[in-house]
């Protein structure tokens, strides 16, 4: 019997499979399509024994740079933009190419930061993904670089790949990078060795790892190592390899990095304390601050002293304590400008005066994350 903690991807029913930018493309600026149908054969193999995969990709920006007459990775969001909107249809198209000779279909989603947070969003994107996925046909997943805004972008794949394992409840995710897994120090030093299998990030902690990544991709192995945070937590096991590995990662072959699962936090509770930006800040009285630090306890507005800020019902924001501290983060359930006129009131009260969904709390536990409580160091966020 295989009692390789490795033997989960073989064995893993559903794999999300995520392919960074310096993989795909050329020193040229376009599409590296020799590499993209390597990647492919394997999948489609994975998916005609029976497996169900999910494609994350990156390389818009990167296959659109050529087309677009630049020559390197432009900076400014506009241009970024430009450069996504061109080269994302020569991804899909090359991806629907190569599947389609082995008489599997694909599917495009563009996903942004908040259709994994959104409560109904998130849901939505499940639904047309499990779907998907029982129609025999392959995901193709990006983050829609055309529409989202600085402040709430993934920018980096990694931890939307991440997110989507959890969304999809992936068995196993495998990161595809231009390195052979996590290294004792960066690759580009003379004597770093790879690291085989990580059971416990906090080994891992010292390790140098840099935020800058290739020409083409972003964030590094800083991102990778947070998406590897994300989905570990959220109970699926990560295999960080290069991507002419694929095939024998999914073997489960010693290829790369092995981290294992570590329990089952949600990545929706992780991306709330960590990844989303805040977009106001609710002060609590006493009461409040003791509630929520207990940990079980949805906030109500009853407890809350003063809202700051401007943010809809669906934004993350802050929650301070009297004495100035942060406490917590939520997902709001009100617009801030409905708040002002609910505080201080118990929800009999409120539904009395106000009618039937004004008694709902202003931050569900479920949507309530307390500070330092959820295993991702701040020194390993985003660059
Ligand atoms: N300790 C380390 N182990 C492995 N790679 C590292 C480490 N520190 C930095 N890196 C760098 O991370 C890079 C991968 O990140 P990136 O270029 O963003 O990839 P991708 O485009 O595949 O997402 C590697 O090329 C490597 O040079
Ligand atoms: N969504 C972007 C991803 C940007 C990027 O460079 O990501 P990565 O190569 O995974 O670090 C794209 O398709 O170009």
């Amino acid at each position: 019997m295989n009692t390789s903690p490795r033997s989960v991807l073989p064995a893993a029913r559903r794999v999300v499979v995520k392919i960074g930018s310096s993989s795909l493309t050329r020193p040229d600026g376009h599409l590296d399509v020799v590499a993209l149908r390597a990647l492919v054969d394997v999948l489609a193999e994975r998916r005609r024994a029976g497996g169900e995969v999910v494609l994350v990709t990156s390389g818009a920006v990167a296959a659109g740079i050529g087309p677009a007459g630049l020559v390197s990775r432009p900076k400014d969001l506009a241009t970024v933009q430009a450069c996504a909107m061109l080269g994302q249809g020569q991804l899909v198209a090359r991806y629907t190419e190569a599947f389609a000779e082995h008489g599997i279909g694909v599917g495009q989603a563009l996903l942004t930061a908040e259709d994994t947070v959104r409560r109904a969003r998130y849901r939505n994107a499940q639904r047309s993904l499990d779907k998907l996925l029982a129609l025999g046909v392959v995901p193709v997943v990006n983050e829609n670089d055309a529409v989202t805004v600085d402040e709430l972008r993934f920018g980096d794949n990694d931890r939307l790949a991440a997110l989507v394992s959890h969304l999809v409840r992936a068995d196993a995710m495998v990161l595809l990078t231009d390195v052979d897994g996590l290294h004792d120090a960066p690759p580009s030093r003379p004597g770093a060795r790879r690291i085989p299998l990580v059971t416990d990030l906090a080994d891992v902690a010292g390790v140098e790892v840099t935020a800058r990544g290739s020409s083409v991709g972003t964030g590094g192995m800083v991102t990778k190592l947070e998406s590897v945070r994300i989905a570990t937590s959220a109970g699926v096991p990560v295999v960080l390899t290069a991507a002419r590995n694929v095939r024998a990662a999914l073997a489960g072959e010693d290829v790369g990095t092995f981290f294992t699962a570590q329990g089952r936090t949600t990545a929706r509770r992780l991306w709330i304390a960590h990844a989303a930006r805040t977009e106001g800040r609710l002060h609590l009285d006493d009461g409040a601050t003791r509630a929520v630090l207990g940990g079980r306890a949805s906030l109500l507005p009853a407890g809350i002293t003063r809202v700051e800020g401007s943010f809809d019902a669906g934004d993350p924001v802050e929650l301070v304590a009297p004495d100035g501290g942060v406490v917590a983060r939520g997902l709001v359930a009100y617009d801030a400008t409905e708040l002002p006129g609910l505080l201080g009131r118990s929800t009999f009260d409120l539904r009395d005066d106000l009618g039937e969904g004004y008694d709902r709390e202003v931050i569900h536990r479920d949507d309530l994350v307390l500070d330092g409580r959820t295993g991702l160091s701040s020194s390993a966020s985003a660059s």
